[in-house]
This record gives C-alpha cells, structure tokens and sequence, in this order.
C-alpha cells in the first residue's frame, strides 16, 4: 500500500548572523545552509497494517508524513500510495489518504461540528444519504453523537479530537496519516482515540502510519515500528524485538516470609531497595532464571513478580544511541 524507496529531503534556510552587522551583511549577501530532513529512507507497508513512526524531536517523522501526502515535493527518492504518487495529489489519492495533525484543526470553530462535516461532504461529493449513514456510522463508534450540534470552540479537548477524525474519516480514506493524534489529551480521551482506531483498522481495513509521544498509543496499536533519527531510518521491525534488544534487565520484585539484612540479598542480583519485607532487584535478562531459582530454593517467598522496564525508558535509550 504504501512504498518509499531513498526518499529524501532537503530544506534550504537563510543563515543570518546576530547584530545590526550580521543583518546588514545578510541583506547584501545572502548565506543559505541545508538542512537534510530526511536522509534516503526506505520502507514498505501492507495493506491493512498499523505502524508506529518514532524518532526524537526534530527527526523528521512530520516531514517524512508531509511527502507521503503529497504536501511537500522530495528531494530525491520515490514514494508511491495505494499506487499514486502523493505529490501529483490526483483526485483519486485524495480519496484514499487522510492526514490528521494533533496540533492542526480542519473544523471550523464558531459553526456546529455537523455544519464543517456538511461542507468535507460535499468537497467529497457524498450525498445525503452517504453523509447520514457515514455521520452515524462513525459518531456511534467515537461516541460523539449529542456533541454534533455543539458549536466546536464548546467541545472538550478529547471530543474535539474526536470530531477533527470523524471530519477526517468521513470520505472512508484507505490509508491513513496520523501525527500526534492524541497530543494533549488526558489518559481516558487518549484511550479512546486508541480505541476508535483499532475499530477503524479493523473495520474498514485500513492501513495506518501513526507518531505519537505517548509509547501507550505505540504498544496498544503497533506491533512494528519505523524509528528514524536526524532523517534516516534507523530500525523498522518488530516492538517486540526493539524492545526485547534495548531492554536487557528485568526489575525482580519478591516479597519475603521475613526481613532479611541487605547482605544477605544482595548476592541475588543489583539489589535497589529492601522495605521491610519486599525486596527490588534488577536482574539481566540472560541470568533472571537462574536468580529467580536460587531466591526461592534459598528463601521463603510469599510473591515474586518480574516486569519490563518502563517502554518510555527504553525507547529513550535508543534515541540516545542514535543506533540500534
Ligand atoms: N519548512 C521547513 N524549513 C526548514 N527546516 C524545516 C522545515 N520543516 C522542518 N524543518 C527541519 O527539518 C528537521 C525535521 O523536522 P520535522 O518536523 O520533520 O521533525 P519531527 O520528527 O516531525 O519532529 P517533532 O517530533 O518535533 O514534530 C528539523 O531539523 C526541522 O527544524
């Protein structure tokens, strides 16, 4: 559905030195510096799949986006979606494809949400009927139906989102662009965005490439990620794996019949804390076995639990290696 192949691009931006002498030489001679936003990157998605876009700030995830929908021209590379070359925007790509910026807002503020969807039918060329059963149809599934009527500037955060992705969905595009879609939103709002796109996914088949800062969105929705860092493509697999390689220790919590003296524990792994007569370690992954055998031959255990640790954690590992 989705094939890029060495996309790149560069932005060409004025450089200007400070003061009243650097403005003065930049408006006689004018210095220009490039910018590689995003460096030969290569990838494929199927129909159908979701697949999470990471990478630090300023990586070049929404300029990578931009070319995808056809919003920037690339400087090198092809990229091809659902068959169209995004930058031509043909009217046929623009049926299939939809963007949704977390930061942007495509509703008009002072009118009803349902007045702005009137207007995105008709830009879509939906009848009547189209737009009741298509209106129902995603308000039922984003529980949106009362706030309709609403002017926008009178919906909460979480029901604004909402209605900025039933204005972007209304079309039934196949292929969908999602940057940030949960940006701001508190933990309920953000999960049932998640939820409506699992939905979505499933139901009309469709296949997404979403970035987000919350890794809850990534780990609930996507089960292979892109990471690029500085514009190239560092990683593009399984959540799993990246996770499984950057994240080599697990946090061994036990909990004790009795209090033990931290000398006696510590020989069981990277002791972090003793309360009272719950004990932390962390323990490597190729060792956690073995660790966990020998506290319960050589204590008494009520509960021992193992978790990951924190994703977020893990993640900014990676970015800070800039390699994986
Ligand atoms: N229109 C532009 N002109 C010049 N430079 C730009 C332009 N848009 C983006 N850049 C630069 O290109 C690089 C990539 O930016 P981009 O917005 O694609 O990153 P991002 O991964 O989406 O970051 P974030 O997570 O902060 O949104 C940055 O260094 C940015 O400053």
């Amino acid at each position: 559905m989705i094939t890029v192949d060495r996309l790149t691009k560069h932005y060409t931006v004025p450089v200007k030195q400070p003061g009243l002498r650097g403005t003065l030489t930049h408006l006689l001679q004018r210095q220009y510096r490039t910018i590689t936003a995003v460096n030969e990157v290569s990838f494929a998605i199927e129909s159908g799949e979701i697949v999470g876009f990471l990478g630090p700030n300023g990586a070049g995830k929404t300029t990578a986006l931009k070319m995808l929908t056809g919003l920037i021209h690339p400087s090198g590379g092809q990229v091809q979606v659902a068959g169209y070359v995004p930058f031509r925007r043909e009217p046929g790509f623009l049926r299939t494809i939809t963007l949704v910026m977390g930061q942007k807002q495509q509703l008009l503020w002072d009118l009803p949400t349902m007045d702005s969807l009137r207007i995105n039918a008709a830009v879509y060329g939906l009848s009547d009927r189209e737009l009741r059963q298509r209106v129902g149809e995603l308000a039922e599934m984003l529980a949106l139906e009362r706030q309709l009527s609403q002017p926008v500037r009178k919906l909460s955060l979480g029901e604004r989102m909402k209605a900025e992705l039933l204005a972007a969905l209304l079309h039934h595009p196949k292929v969908l662009f999602l940057d940030e879609p949960t940006l701001g939103l508190d933990v309920n709002a953000q999960s049932s965005v998640r939820d409506f796109l699992r939905e979505y996914n499933q139901h009309f088949k469709a296949t997404v490439l979403l970035t987000s800062h919350y890794m809850a969105d990534i780990t609930a929705l996507c089960r292979r990620v892109l990471m690029i860092y500085k514009g190239q493509l560092i990683y593009d697999g399984s959540l799993d794996a990246l996770l499984e390689r950057f994240s080599p220790c697990r946090e061994v919590t036990v909990e004790l019949t009795a209090g033990y003296p931290a000398s006696d524990l510590e020989p069981y792994g990277d002791l972090q804390s003793v309360d009272g007569h719950i004990a932390h370690f962390i323990v490597p992954q190729e060792t956690l076995t073995q660790t966990i055998s020998k506290l319960l031959a050589n204590f008494e255990i009520v509960d021992l639990t193992v978790t990951d640790p924190p994703i977020e954690d893990v993640i900014r590992r990676v970015f800070e290696a800039g390699t994986v």
